[in-house]
């Protein structure tokens, strides 16, 4: 009825190579160009390379995390279940504390939502992890308050949340601070893309 490509090999390749093709990734390091390459690949969108900021070594200092058998911490189910557990060097743990049953109370009590409350959960697993944000500009926001306050420092921070309120903001501070991070600037944002980054960072294996 209709012709089109039914062989995935093939399209990734003509993916990659067309994101490869449109997108202007020339003044990226090869790393960062590798996640980058991954990221518009989950969102579509080839200009997003101008709102790309990093720190020069968060890729290979995450990466040596991640090795080194590191956590994964993410603010949605939706990034936790974005990432491919095959890539990851390590058996990594993936964790989300959004569901945790505390959740709910500890928001009330503290008065935030409850993406920023999971972060609590974190505390004991913090030091040297990767952290995922890709959907709760509160959760950022509660991460930088956090690290301000004395709690234990990532390896790396992938800030990608999505949206109109705080997103810009929560991320232009993360850039501001002086954790190891890549952040979108502006609205774009999200779990697929925020998972996507840490597929390539796992392993570049197209
Ligand atoms: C204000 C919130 C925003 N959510 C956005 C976009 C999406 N969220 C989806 C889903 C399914 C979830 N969002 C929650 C995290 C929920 N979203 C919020 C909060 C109210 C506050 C977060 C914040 O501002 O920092 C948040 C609830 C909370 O109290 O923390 C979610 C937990 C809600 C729920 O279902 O209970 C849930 C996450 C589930 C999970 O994966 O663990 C969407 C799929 C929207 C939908 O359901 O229609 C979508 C996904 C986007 C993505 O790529 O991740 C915004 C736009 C990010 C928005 C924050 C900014 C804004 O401008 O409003």
């Amino acid at each position: 009825m209709f012709d089109y490509e039914k062989d995935g090999a093939e399209i990734y390749r003509q993916s990659f190579a067309t994101i490869r093709a449109e997108a202007d990734l020339a003044g990226l390091p090869a790393d960062v160009s590798q996640v980058a390459v991954r990221m518009i690949h989950a969102c579509g969108m080839v200009d997003l390379v101008r709102d790309l900021a990093y720190t020069p070594e968060v890729v290979s200092r995450a990466r040596a995390a991640l090795r080194a058998g590191a956590p994964i911490l993410c603010d949605a189910q939706m990034v936790a279940s974005g990432v491919t557990r095959k890539r990851l060097p390590a058996a990594n743990d993936v964790v989300c504390t959004l569901s945790d049953p505390s959740v709910p109370d500890l928001a009330a009590k503290l008065g935030t939502t409850r993406s920023a409350a999971a972060l609590e959960l974190w505390r004991d697993r913090l030091d040297g992890a990767v952290v995922a944000i890709g959907n709760a500009p509160t959760a950022l926001f509660r991460l930088l308050e956090m690290i301000r306050e004395g709690a234990p420092r990532p390896a790396a921070v992938l800030g990608i949340p999505v949206g109109f309120i705080g997103a810009a903001e929560s991320k232009d501070a993360l850039a501001a601070s002086d954790l190891d991070h890549i952040v979108v600037r502006g609205r774009r944002g999200g779990s697929a893309m925020t998972a996507a980054a840490v597929n390539a960072i796992a392993s570049e294996v197209e």
